[in-house]
């Protein structure tokens, strides 16, 4: 049976991951590939729940993080594992690596807590290794000005839209720590490109690991 896939977008907020991930989506089911677009905080029912109040209710840092592994861990059980099983891409629409840029970087929560609970969520004993991580990471890295030019007016802002420029550096620094740490799991896509090219970047890094041709 074909090996499952699991490959992540991240990014600060306005970054342009939504905008591309439904293209991927199309250019692996032309491939012949069955595939399960989902995201996070959310994906399920009862995630979907948590998503609403982690994006919407005002609350502290571990409170945040809670929500957000608590979500994941449904996810992952509901959604992501069944899927990988079946042998599916599973594209999905930020991941573990958002909880570490966003509470850990840009909330200033301990990075050891939510490693434990990394390792608490996302543990699948039939794994070598025990713990469910992306194949793939695709960073769509931008500047968090660039961004909040293209978000501006665009909607109403979430709780996280709403923070100020200082926030999405933290986050940005928070992701570009994560790359440094796991290079092999990560594509760092330059996000302040046209559409086009920004296209052409994400497709060579699925094609470079022999994925799409
Ligand atoms: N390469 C690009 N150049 C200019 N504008 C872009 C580009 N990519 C996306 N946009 C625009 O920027 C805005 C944000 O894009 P998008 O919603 O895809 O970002 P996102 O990373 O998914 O954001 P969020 O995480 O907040 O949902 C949209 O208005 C989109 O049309
Ligand atoms: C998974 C995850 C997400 N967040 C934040 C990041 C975004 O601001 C929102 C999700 O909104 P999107 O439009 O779907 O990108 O949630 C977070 O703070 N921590 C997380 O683990």
């Amino acid at each position: 049976m074909t090996r499952g896939l699991f490959i992540t977008f991240e990014g600060i907020d306005g970054a342009g991951k939504s905008s591309h991930i439904e293209a991927l989506a199309e250019e692996f089911r032309r491939a012949g590939r069955v595939v399960t677009l989902t995201r996070e905080p959310g994906g399920t029912p009862l995630a979907e729940r948590l998503r609403a109040l982690a994006l919407h209710e005002p609350m502290d840092a571990l409170t945040e993080a809670l929500l957000m592994f608590a979500a994941r861990r449904d996810h992952l059980l509901q959604v992501i594992e069944p899927a990988l099983a079946r042998g599916e891409v599973v594209l999905c629409d930020r991941f573990t690596d958002a909880t570490f840029a966003y509470q850990g970087h840009g909330r200033g929560f301990d990075l050891e807590v939510l490693a434990q609970l990394e390792r608490w969520a996302q543990a699948v004993p039939a794994l070598p290794g025990g713990l469910r991580q992306p194949d793939l990471t695709l960073w769509f890295d931008l500047a968090p000005e660039i961004a909040a030019q293209r978000l501006a007016g665009a909607r109403v802002p979430d709780k996280f839209e709403a923070q100020p420029v200082e926030f999405f550096r933290r986050v940005a620094a928070g992701y570009a720590a994560r790359l440094e740490a796991d290079r092999g799991r990560f594509a760092r896509i330059r996000a302040d490109q046209a559409r086009e090219a920004v296209w052409h970047d994400l497709l060579q890094a699925l094609r470079g690991r022999g994925w799409l041709q």
